[in-house]
């Protein structure tokens, strides 16, 4: 165990790291310390090389170059079971879990009891999960099967099979990019209880108000080469984004104006009357055509659930939905698709990409996107090269070619195509779980521009689900709260505040 006296040696010092794959150099020359207990921020744009360090650190890759000292003493990390060996312990940024097994077997999948039976654990076994699910705040039971839990439930169990036997080195990769604001903050607090004991923590993050307030030190990532190393108080949070962005890279500005304002007395788009179904219930709501409508909850408030009822991807057990005033009937996804209704799921990695195809292939999965390219009702290349290479400028997207390999890109840019899909599709109402996770500050900014493009412009009504209320409060022209299934209050302009939303959320 490590006592304060350690606190601030060295845990590990990378020098010279290097990676490259097929035409890109992820990682040039990266020297890092870490020290013991502290947390260490490593910051940077999508595609910066962030994701890339972190699995040589944990054996996931293998670096070209460079040396690696862990408590002094050179290391070749050869796979992950050997960092978890040498107490490196990992949150990934995708959700690495057996689908077939319990969220319980999961967790400790690796330290069973022998005398486990298959899928079964012991009194004692069921005891430890729980008591790690609820020290990150997670309520589900240690039996549910992975296949019934949400995106950011998922990621919880994660990080609670992190946090059981955390190791002396804790590394975290965008964990609360999917988390509720009151998740998120439970975790930073356990963190900073783990730096106290001694532990190192590099923690990831585009978030950058949770490492303005937590992180000891800053490392900074730019196209693959360490940019900066700042010791708390040398640095704000706008030096940091003047310091990952590249130079004469500019922000989109945030506070754009609606150029028309909304007819507020035409029929509404989407109508949903009473509608109920797997966690939510008597559910109403309405969005005008071109309008952006925000549904604020916290993580289980059942806002996703509602999302994709009104896609037609989960069932609804009573009520309607309305598009245009007509009735969709039957309420699926095939049917809402063809008249535009287009869900864009929070696991968007997980299940809206074909890594092994370009960008360009990628976007025109969507058969609406395939249509908008055609000529003399055949497949046109050319458009569909120039429509993609328009997204890829559009939205940073890096490496900067839409012949690109999706599976080749960083986390970020990859959410970023599937949006670019979803825009291009040109769908009447548009449902979007959680918009921007896992996306740098200026690509939140270009797809926050995208979005409202869409709903001023082109006449397509918005309905975004978030747990990222500040990101409402700045997108939304009306945001309705939910609470345990429920709508339980619809806010506009200036009484949208974050406090109102979070009071209303959380009582
Ligand atoms: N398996 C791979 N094959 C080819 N290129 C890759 C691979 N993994 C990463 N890259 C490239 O390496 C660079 C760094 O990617 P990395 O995932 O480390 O970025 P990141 O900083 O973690 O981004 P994000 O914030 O989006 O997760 C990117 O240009 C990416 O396209």
């Amino acid at each position: 165990m490590l006592n304060a006296q350690t606190n601030g040696t060295a845990m590990l010092r990378l020098s010279g790291v290097g990676k490259r794959f097929p035409g890109v150099v992820a990682l040039d020359n990266i020297d890092l310390e870490l020290r013991r207990g502290e947390i260490h921020a490593l910051l940077g744009e999508n595609g910066a090389g962030k994701s890339t360090l972190i699995r040589i650190l944990t054996g996931i890759h293998r670096a070209d170059a460079g040396h690696y000292l862990l408590n002094d003493e050179p290391v070749r990390m050869e796979n992950p079971q050997m960092a978890q060996r040498l107490g490196v312990s990992l949150v990934p940024q995708d959700i690495l879990m057996v689908p077939g097994f319990s969220i319980g077997r999961n967790i400790l999948l690796g330290s069973e009891s022998l005398h486990t039976l298959k899928d079964r654990l012991n009194p004692h076994e069921i005891e430890k999960v729980e008591q790690a699910l609820s020290r990150v705040g997670a309520t589900f039971s240690p039996h549910t099967l992975t296949s019934e839990l949400s995106v950011p439930h998922l990621h919880l169990a994660q990080i609670a099979r992190a946090l059981l036997n955390p190791g002396d080195l804790l590394i975290l990769d965008e964990p609360t990019a999917v988390l509720s604001e009151h998740d998120a903050e439970q975790l930073l607090d356990r963190l900073e209880q783990l730096r106290d004991q001694g532990k190192s923590i590099l923690y990831v993050t585009h978030r950058l108000g949770e490492v303005m307030r937590m992180a000891d030190c800053f490392t900074i990532l730019r196209d693959g080469k360490n940019v900066g190393y700042f010791r708390r108080g040398e640095i704000d949070r706008q030096d940091i984004v003047d310091c990952m962005a590249k130079p004469g890279g500019k922000l989109p500005s945030e506070c754009a104006v609606r150029a028309t304002p909304l007819n507020i007395n035409t029929f509404p788009r989407l109508k949903v009357s009473q509608l109920s179904g797997q966690q939510f219930s008597d559910v109403s709501l309405h969005a005008l055509p071109g309008e952006i409508v925000g549904i604020a909850g916290v993580q289980g408030a059942g806002h996703g659930n509602l999302l994709r009822a009104i896609a037609g991807t989960d069932p609804h057990h009573q009520g309607e939905v309305m598009l245009d005033s007509r009735t969709l009937s039957p309420l699926t996804s095939r049917h809402a698709l063809r008249h535009g209704i287009l869900l864009v799921p929070a696991d968007r990695r997980g299940s809206a990409i074909v890594p092994g195809l370009p960008i360009r292939a990628n976007i025109a999965l969507s058969a609406r996107v395939r249509q908008q390219v055609r000529r003399w009702g055949l497949r046109w290349h050319k458009a569909e090269r120039d429509m993609a290479q328009r997204y890829v400028d559009d939205l940073t997207i890096r490496p900067g070619s839409a012949e690109t390999l999706i599976g080749s890109l960083s986390g970020g840019n990859q959410q970023k195509v599937v949006l670019a899909r979803a825009l291009e599709s040109r769908a009447r109402l548009l449902l979007i779980e959680e918009p921007t996770q896992g996306v740098d500050v200026r690509a939140k900014a270009e797809i926050h521009a995208l979005l409202r493009q869409a709903a001023w412009h082109n006449d397509c009504t918005l309905v975004i689900a978030s747990s990222e209320f500040e990101e409402l409060i700045g997108l939304a022209d009306r945001i309705y709260v939910m609470r345990s299934g429920r709508l339980v209050k619809e806010l506009e302009g200036q009484a949208a505040s974050y406090k109102a939303i979070l009071e209303h959320a959380l009582s």
